[in-house]
């Protein structure tokens, strides 16, 4: 039995200039589902998250959330309609400490703009309190407690990634959008990514990660999609996908079928 679609993408079209970046993609992501986005460098993975978010316009086709469509809004109204995302790049305030990170990603629902939280101002000051406890949970949640007053750039790369994850949290959205939250990790931090996504989805969040780590991708994620060169070629649950014998020519001149075998490499 599957579950309702919280997330549908209807033929989806973004080019610049003659090149199409995403082509006339049909995309599901169901609600709870724990989903991946995978495909060589280029193969437009940035861009369709990108056109999720609302960052980028489409030429062509359909961005439903929730059963709303969604694609002529701005990205903030998409965020409160219920959409979060990390960046591939990370986009934290390195010079304020890791639980303001957190309070600017909650102001959607606080209320008032991100100076008025940062400063701690007027009649932000009752709903404060209640938020600084929450985004100490947040930070609990994600494994940061101990580090809730250092600078979100004195964190390790690993521990970075993780507190974008709660700023994103703190949004409480229905979906997730994560950019490549193992790049750059060492081996024990992406095994805790692992513990912190599976704790999500218990959570019922419906996340959708760009992954380069197969063997990430390969044990967490229910269903996956493969994009090359804009287009979908091929999508389903991972033993299925890793011996579809396009996504292994797609991925042949990059890093060859074993990078689907899900090994640690
Ligand atoms: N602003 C832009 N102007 C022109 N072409 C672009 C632009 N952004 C992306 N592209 C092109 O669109 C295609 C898809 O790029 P995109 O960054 O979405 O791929 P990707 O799958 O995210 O790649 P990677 O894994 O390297 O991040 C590529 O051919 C890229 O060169």
């Amino acid at each position: 039995m599957s579950a309702a679609p919280l997330l549908n993408i209807k033929g989806l079209t973004l080019r610049y200039g003659g090149l199409a970046a995403v082509e006339d993609l049909d995309l599901i992501v169901a609600e709870g589902a724990l989903d991946a986005l995978i495909g060589p460098n280029g193969a437009g993975k940035t861009s369709l998250f990108n056109l999720i978010s609302g960052l980028t316009r489409q030429d062509d086709g359909e961005i439903w959330l929730g059963g709303a469509r969604i694609d002529r809004l701005s990205p903030s109204q998409r965020a409160r309609r219920g959409l979060a995302r990390t960046f591939q790049n990370l986009r934290l305030f390195t010079e304020t400490t890791a639980i303001e990170n957190v309070l600017v990603g909650m102001h959607l629902h606080v209320g008032g703009s991100l100076l008025e939280i940062l400063t701690r101002f007027g009649r932000f000051r009752q709903a404060e309190r209640a938020a600084v406890d929450a985004a100490r949970e947040l930070l609990a949640f994600v494994g940061l407690s101990s580090v809730e007053y250092a600078p979100a750039g004195s964190l390790s790369y690993g521990d970075q990634r993780r507190l974008e994850i709660a700023r994103a949290l703190a949004a409480k959205p229905k979906l997730l959008l994560l950019d490549e939250p193992a790049a750059g990790m060492n081996p024990a931090e992406t095994a805790a990514l692992r513990l912190l996504l599976e704790k999500l989805r218990a959570q019922k969040i419906s996340m959708l990660l760009v992954e380069h780590d197969m063997s990430l991708v390969m044990r967490l994620c229910d269903k996956i999609t493969v994009l090359n060169f804009g287009r979908k070629i091929a999508e389903g649950p991972p033993d299925a996908v890793r011996a579809n014998p396009a996504v292994i020519e797609a991925y042949l001149g990059v890093k060859g079928a074993a990078h689907f075998r899900g090994d640690a490499a």
